[in-house]
């Protein structure tokens, strides 16, 4: 900073201590609490901020601003560890342009005009660790912490089983930093936080912080019994071994070692191969057993990442090119209610448009009135709301320090919304209900009926919501049966509805007719009975009779089926309205090929099948269900206990991982092989 240098505007100088202050708070709650107040992507447009002020007036820039460092300051109860080579963290692109311009900068960089040769890998949401191992075994782990100097937390490293104590081989390296993130998968995760509920303490906002927070105890014997796992991708000092050529080598080398590497990575040239894969990986990111914020693209050989360099606080070899941000922040405006098809009260907050994992979103689930009570979430707070994948927006907390004066807490209405009918809920139970069962209460009709109708139960294309609303409205259709009469004439007086379209509902429906038991039971609606129990049902059963006139004994003889489940089938089978209903579907046409109870021929017992690609003629689900009726499982990945890969045409790695594994590749024709013949109709 020199003397001559522009005078700084004052609103810039405040605004730019205003926001060192705030992000110092968040980064102090983040990284040393394990506990954030706001979403990251709150976080990163302030840092975007500051970051932009500093540009624009590059005086204001002070050594301690938290756009020259990286993470926070270790905790003064661990022993600090200072890094031989710093861990640093790595800058990130959001749009296809950034990514563009880092292509671009590499070769400026290298003074090539050749496309750039990168290694493409996830970024894993958890925290960074650098692992010591002399002479092959590891003698010491440490947390980023501040970047040059971390936290000593080598027995809490020692519970994780999935880092080797030992590596594997007989000519370790005299010393090796091997570096990358310690996390916890989702399902493990979600776990801990049902564990940590039930015993009344915090629940962590996300597998990251749940992370950090299990590995910086205290007391080893915490962190023993928290699943961690490991997942490597960077190296700090190495002795006695020559560093290989390569990013991709290197992790290669890592597996050799027994160190894990994930296996979703892929090398890559020029910005065109980038943005690929990180498309592919944006697809399969919902099905990932763990969580990631985005990937991770590196120049892959050494020699270029060398003669690249660093800038402050990240590489300039590598860009983490993040996904849009599945956590936002906004207000809710009001908090009203969702009636389901069993009556279930969900209340539903309404939001403040907002962009969530690049959707807006305007409706988030509270689940039910306990959530609400025990995330405390008010009318006019400011909340964090979470969209993953497909699944439908929640809101997670609100921001304590945002709640304004006049909040008011969500009371449960007396009387159903819809219909008006008393709203109660059973002590035992979390869910309050509208008494007014689907005869009094339009919502319930249309809840059944959608789910009636839906994809994995009756399989009627066409019929949506809105004309499920309309149908339910005009009382052209109350219950299930009265699909099966309605005529043209009355569905092409709905809205929106031409003649052609009418004629296409009118062919689905009629197609319907034909089903399996499986999916008839399912379609019913009964309570507590899913997809895979409607199938244990039907296997068991048989047929609808035996089913219908089953006894609690019976019930709970199906695999699947508790004393909860058997009660609620009586239930709904005991109501004479039920038995109506199923009467009059049979009467309307609905059939399927009914089996001698449990009698079905199960050739494909104890076999798990994975499948993967097109098939010619099945569908997945189609497939799947035929395995399932044989006896067979399905698999979503593949391993050493996959009996069979079934292949279709554009096959991707599930093919490529059965070859490594030696599992048995077959064709739809030889599955088709394998089953037993079938009398159901196909299309
Ligand atoms: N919500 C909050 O209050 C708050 C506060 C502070 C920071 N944050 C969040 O933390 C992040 C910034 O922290 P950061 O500096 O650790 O940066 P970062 O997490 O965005 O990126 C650097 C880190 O990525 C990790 N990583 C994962 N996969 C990797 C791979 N394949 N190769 C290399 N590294 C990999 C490493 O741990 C590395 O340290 C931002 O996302 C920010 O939003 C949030
Ligand atoms: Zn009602």
């Amino acid at each position: 900073m020199s003397s001559d240098s522009p005078a700084i505007p004052t609103a810039a100088l405040e605004r730019a201590a205003q926001l060192r202050a705030e992000l110092a708070r968040h980064n102090h709650a983040y990284y040393v609490l394990d506990n954030p107040t706001i979403p990251d992507a709150e976080y990163d447009k302030l840092f975007r901020e500051l970051q932009a002020l500093e540009q624009a007036h590059p005086a204001l820039v002070t050594s301690d601003s938290p756009t020259q460092r990286v993470g926070g300051a270790p905790l003064p109860q661990f022993e600090q560890v200072r890094h031989s080579l710093p861990m640093l963290s790595i800058n990130n692109g959001f749009r296809d342009d950034d990514i563009v311009n880092f292509d671009r900068r590499v070769r400026e960089g290298l003074k090539t005009d050749e496309q750039a040769e990168y290694h493409c890998e996830l970024k894993f949401d958890g925290l960074a660790i650098n692992l010591r191992y002399e002479n092959g075994l590891l003698v010491n782990a440490a947390t980023r912490g501040d970047g040059a100097t971390g936290e000593n937390v080598t027995s809490n490293i020692r519970t994780v089983r999935a880092i080797p104590l030992r590596l594997q081989g007989d000519n370790p390296p005299a010393v090796i930093d091997i570096r990358g993130e310690v996390l916890m998968f989702k399902a493990d995760f979600a776990r801990l936080n049902a564990r940590q509920r039930d015993a009344g303490q915090r629940e962590f906002a996300n597998p990251r912080n749940a992370a950090a927070g299990s590995l910086r105890q205290l007391d080893p014997r915490i962190t023993a019994q928290r699943s961690l796992r490991f997942f490597a991708y960077g190296i700090g000092v190495l002795e006695g071994v020559e560093l290989p050529p390569s990013h991709s080598a290197l992790l290669d080398w890592y597996v050799q070692l027994g160190i894990p590497v994930a296996a979703e990575r892929r090398i890559a040239h020029g910005a065109e191969g980038l943005l690929t894969f990180y498309r592919d990986i944006g697809l399969r990111r919902a099905q990932l057993p763990y969580e990631i914020d985005g990937v991770v693209y590196k120049v892959n050989a050494v020699a270029q990442q060398a003669q690249l360099g660093f800038v402050s606080r990240a590489p300039r070899f590598a860009l983490a090119h993040k996904f849009p941000a599945e956590e936002a922040m906004t207000i809710v405006q009001d908090i009203g209610l969702q009636v389901g098809r069993t009556g279930a009260m969900t209340p539903v907050a309404r939001l403040a448009p907002v962009l969530v994992g690049g959707v807006t979103v305007t409706n988030a689930t509270l689940h039910n009135e306990d959530e609400v009570r025990r995330k405390d979430i008010q009318i006019g707070d400011t909340v964090i709301v979470r969209r993953a994948g497909d699944v439908i927006p929640e809101v997670v907390s609100f921001v304590p320090e945002l709640r304004p004066a006049d909040a008011r807490p969500f009371v449960m209405p007396a009387l159903c919304p819809v219909c008006g009918s008393p709203i109660v809920r059973p002590e035992e139970e979390a869910v309050a209900r509208c008494s007014g069962g689907w005869v009094k209460c339009p919502a319930q009709r249309k809840g059944g009926l959608l789910h009636f109708v839906s994809r994995r139960a009756m399989d009627i294309e066409g019929l949506g919501d809105q004309l499920v609303d309309q149908m339910v409205e005009r009382n052209v259709v109350t219950t299930a049966a009265d699909l099966y009469r309605l005529g043209l004439g009355s569905l092409a007086t709905m809205e929106r509805m031409a003649d052609k379209s009418a004629a296409n509902v009118l062919k689905a429906i009629e197609k319907s007719k034909s089903t399996t038991l499986a999916r008839f039971v399912y379609a019913l609606g009964i309570r507590h009975v899913g997809e895979s129990t409607a199938k244990e049902l039907a296997r068991h059963f048989g047929g609808m009779d035996a089913l219908q006139n089953a006894d609690e004994a019976q019930l709970l003889d199906v695999p699947d089926v508790g004393p909860v489940v058997a009660r609620s089938i009586l239930q709904f089978m005991a109501d004479p309205m039920n038995v109506e209903l199923i009467a009059q579907l049979r009467a309307n046409g609905v059939h399927w090929e009914e089996g001698a109870s449990g009698a079905r021929p199960k050739p494909l017992a104890g076999l798990t099948f994975v499948l993967t690609g097109t098939l010619p003629t099945l569908t997945r689900d189609d497939a799947a269900e035929r395995i399932e009726m044989a006896g067979g499982k399905v698999a979503g990945s593949v391993s050493k206990k996959t009996s069979y890969v079934v292949a279709g045409s554009d096959a991707g790695s599930k093919l490529a991982k059965a070859e490594t594994l030696g599992v048995p590749v077959i064709d739809e024709a030889a599955l088709l092989d394998m089953l037993p013949p079938s009398n159901e109709s196909e299309s």
